[in-house]
């Protein structure tokens, strides 16, 4: 049975793990975490009854699949200390760090099959949505292992250059926020025109849990979905003319550019 080594138990292993877990598709003794934190350890065995550890080095100690999700800034030095074990066991290796490229992880791992994973938070539902790049030298099998292991927490697009990583990034990788900023907006918004804290919230969350299961399970594009909801003389109208008015798809689209070029950044301040 595959052995999955978790390096880092913060927000994002903690999504895929919790995917992971709740859809079955991996037992959870199966599954070693380290992390230098003692309360996120204790938080992960509780949650999930996983192994942890408190040293990298025994997480991956007999892992076929490696899935590092520390922070892009500490790739590095959580690597050096693995690449002798990583070189000489070869797992398959899985990053979900933002802007680290395959020859970089190539070289501070030791490891010539990677993958580089960008997953995102809403993965601890299993309504995950992660882009996919293999290096070359990624088996079938293990190209396999990673599209189960993370279609198990919710959609996997492969996709065809490592480049599209970091709009990938920009898109769904940073997008919850997106929607989050949203949801507060609504909240804000609402409470001043006179609702109670309590009814705004829930009103905002169903909303966009409605909007979001509405778009996913239609045939029917956005733009229409849209016009179905904005009736001629109506309210809505008035709401998207001032959105407009204020343009927002240039908002969005700079606000993606920003995201897609700190990916890059952050692939050239560490290294690549
Ligand atoms: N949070 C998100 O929505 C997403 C995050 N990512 C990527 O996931 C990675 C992790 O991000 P988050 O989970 O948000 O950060 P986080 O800060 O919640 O988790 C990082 C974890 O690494 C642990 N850590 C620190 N030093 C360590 C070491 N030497 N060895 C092992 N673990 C160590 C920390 O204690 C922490 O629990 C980043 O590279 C980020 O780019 C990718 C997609 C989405
Ligand atoms: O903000 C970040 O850098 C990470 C990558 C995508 C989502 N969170």
């Amino acid at each position: 049975m595959t052995q999955i080594a978790f390096i880092g138990g913060g927000n994002m292993a903690t999504s895929i793990i919790g995917g992971l877990i709740r859809e079955d598709a991996v037992n959870p003794d199966l599954i070693h975490v380290s992390d230098p934190g003692e309360e996120q350890r204790q938080r992960l065995e509780a949650d999930f009854k996983v192994h942890t550890h408190a040293e990298n080095l025994d997480a991956i100690a007999n892992a076929t699949v490696v899935i590092l999700a520390v922070k892009p800034q500490m790739m590095k030095e959580v690597l050096a200390p693995l690449a002798a074990t990583l070189t000489a066991r070869q797992p398959l290796l899985i990053s979900v760090a933002a802007g680290i490229s395959l020859p970089t992880l190539q070289a501070w791992s030791g490891c010539k099959a990677v993958v580089r994973a960008m997953p995102n938070t809403p993965a601890l539902t299993g309504t995950g949505a992660t882009g996919l790049f293999a290096s070359d030298e990624v088996s079938l099998d293990q190209r396999n292992l990673a599209d189960t292991l993370i279609g198990a927490t919710g959609i996997a697009v492969w996709v065809k250059t490592e480049a599209e990583i970091d709009a990938v990034t920009a898109l769904s990788g940073s997008g919850p926020a997106y929607y989050f900023l949203m949801m507060e907006s609504m909240i804000a918004a609402g409470i001043k025109l006179g609702l109670s804290e309590d009814t705004a919230r829930r009103l905002t969350l169903q909303t966009a849990l409605g909007a979001g299961k509405m778009a996913s399970a239609s045939e029917v594009a956005p733009d229409e979905l849209r016009r179905r909801v904005t009736s001629p003389g109506g309210t809505t109208e008035q709401a998207i003319a001032t959105f407009e008015g204020a343009h927002l798809r240039d908002i969005v689209q700079a606000a993606m550019d920003a995201a897609a070029r700190r990916a890059a950044e952050l692939s050239d301040e560490l290294g690549n």
